[in-house]
Order: structure tokens, then sequence, then C-alpha cells
């Protein structure tokens, strides 16, 4: 008989994904934006996991296949960087996109459009995001307001199952309250405290340690994108117990994820099966 997912499994999975990331050390490649990259390779390093920022098209043959699992943002998109996403998306390694502000220009659209039908394990992006990138919808969208979202996750729901079912990805919505799914099930991850959203980049962060979990265990995207939502988000609520302010609750939700122990995660995060 299965066991029942209760949140109390789903804490131990978390956990016990967090410790394979701790002893693989998965090596992943971010493909990020240039805001990002700094507090992506430190949260990925302070969890475990062995960062490399290159983007450099002519490294990719050598060394994208030796990766555990790539992260591709395109959050400081360029035409010089984009064939290196494509090249890298298509190397065939699990890889994670981070769709950042996707419906500012028709160019960013297509190119994630396009990076979409190479099969990534998983999107994650705001409630606008995958709002957008569901309804491909055009850069004439009123209710687009650049990098950070202007919709409760709540609301982009049925725009991720169907995006998830039409595209074969796991998709994640952050907010207030995470969702993850693959089109059937779908799952939250209720972690986080609102002052993140005030340190720019950890969406992307958060997105690069989806890719860190999925390299570690790529034989179940969903509660990979899961549990790496949950503990990125319980690194901030514990963060946030020192943080007098986005810049501290940087550097204490880093300091708080490298130092996260069993009884902890195993008592606090909040992932759920919802009905
Ligand atoms: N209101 C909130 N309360 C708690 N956590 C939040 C809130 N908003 C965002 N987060 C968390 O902050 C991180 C970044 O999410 P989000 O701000 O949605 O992404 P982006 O930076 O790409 O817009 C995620 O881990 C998410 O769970
Ligand atoms: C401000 C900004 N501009 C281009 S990328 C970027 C960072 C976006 O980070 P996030 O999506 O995590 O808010
Ligand atoms: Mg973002």
């Amino acid at each position: 008989m299965e066991e029942e997912r209760t949140e109390a499994w789903w804490a131990r999975r978390a956990w016990a994904l967090l410790s394979a990331v701790r002893e693989r050390a998965p090596l992943v490649q971010c493909i990020t934006n240039l805001v990002s990259m700094d507090i992506a390779a430190n949260a990925l390093t302070a969890a475990g996991a062995s960062p490399a920022m290159l983007h450099c098209l002519r490294e990719i043959p050598d060394f994208t296949p030796r990766c555990d699992a790539v992260c591709i943002n395109v959050g400081t998109l360029s035409e010089e960087w984009l064939p290196s996403m494509r090249a890298a998306a298509s190397a065939g390694r699990p890889w994670v996109l981070d769709p950042v502000a996707v419906a500012a220009s028709g160019f960013r659209m297509e190119a994630c459009l396009e990076l979409l039908a190479l099969r990534p394990a998983v999107v994650r992006g705001n409630a606008s995001e995958i709002l957008a990138l569901a309804a491909r919808s055009d850069s004439s969208s009123s209710s687009f307001k650049g990098v950070d979202s202007s919709h409760d996750s709540g609301e982009a729901l049925q725009a991720a199952k169907a995006l998830a079912r039409s595209s074969g990805a796991v998709i994640a919505v952050s907010g207030a309250v995470d969702f993850i799914t693959d089109g059937e099930q779908v799952i939250s991850a209720s972690n986080g405290v609102a002052m993140m959203q005030k340190i720019t980049a950890t969406g992307c962060a958060v997105t690069a340690l989806i890719a860190a979990f999925v390299g570690a265990d790529p034989s179940d995207a969903l509660a990979a994108a899961a549990s790496a939502l949950a503990i990125f988000g319980l690194a901030g609520e514990i963060g946030m117990e020192c943080a007098k302010g986005p810049a501290s609750l940087r550097m204490h939700l880093i300091d708080a994820l490298y130092g996260l122990d069993e009884q902890t995660v195993t008592s606090a995060v909040k992932i759920a099966l919802v009905p």
C-alpha cells in the first residue's frame, strides 16, 4: 500500500533531498542574468551544490554534458546569449527555466517559447510570468510591470496546470504560497516571508536551487521543485528573525540555508498536496 503523503511525509522528503544536495554537491551550470549571479551562486553554495556561471557558447559542448543540472534564466537576455541558452538546454542534462519578465518584449517571449519546446524539467516564475507564458501573451499586456509580479500565485494556478500539460514541464508559481504542478497534482509550499520580495533576484536564486535539487535527484522534478521552494522559504523565515531589512535578510537567509538541520526542516517545512 502506498504511504499517505502528509505534510510530515513531505517535510521528510524535503530533508532527504537537501541531504542529497549536500552529499552529492551537484554541479549546476547557470546561464543567468547579471543581477542574480552573486545571490544565485551563494545560495547554491550555501545549500551544498556547486555553481558554475558559464555562458560562453564555445564552452558548452565540453562543459554542459558534465553538469548535473542547468539553470537558464532570461532576465538579462541578449542576442549573444540566446544561442548559449539553446545549446545548454539541448545538451541532454536536466534543466530548469526562469522566464523573468517574459512579457517584456516579443523577442523575450519568443525566446522563452523556443526554450520551453526544448523540454525543461521545471519552469519557475512568478504569477505574472506564468500567466503571460501560458497565454503566450504579447508585450501590450496591460498588467505587465517588469520583473515583479502583479498577481497572486493562486491566480495563475489554472494557467500553470494548462502550461504543465502542454509543455510536459513541472510548473512552479512562486508567491506568498508557491504552487507546483505537473498538470495533474498540485502541491503547495507555504514557507517564506514577504520581505523576500524586497531582495532583488530571490526568485532567480530559488530557480537555481530547484536546479540543484533536480540535479541531486532527477527522478521526481515535482518533489525537487516543491522541496527547494519550501527550504528556501524556510531559510527566509529563519533569516527574518535576525534581519533588519532586505540587505541583512539576504545575508541571514544565506546563513540559514547553510545551517538548516534535520529537526528544523522536518518540523517547519510546509508542503501539502492541494486537493
Ligand atoms: N508574500 C510572500 N510571502 C512569503 N514568501 C514570498 C512572498 N512573495 C515571494 N515569496 C518567496 O520569495 C521567493 C521569490 O519569489 P517571487 O518574488 O514570487 O519571485 P520573483 O522574484 O521571480 O518575482 C520565493 O521563494 C517565494 O516563495
Ligand atoms: C531587476 C532585474 N532586471 C533584470 S533581471 C532582474 C532580476 C530579477 O530577479 P527576480 O526575478 O528574482 O526578482
Ligand atoms: Mg523572477
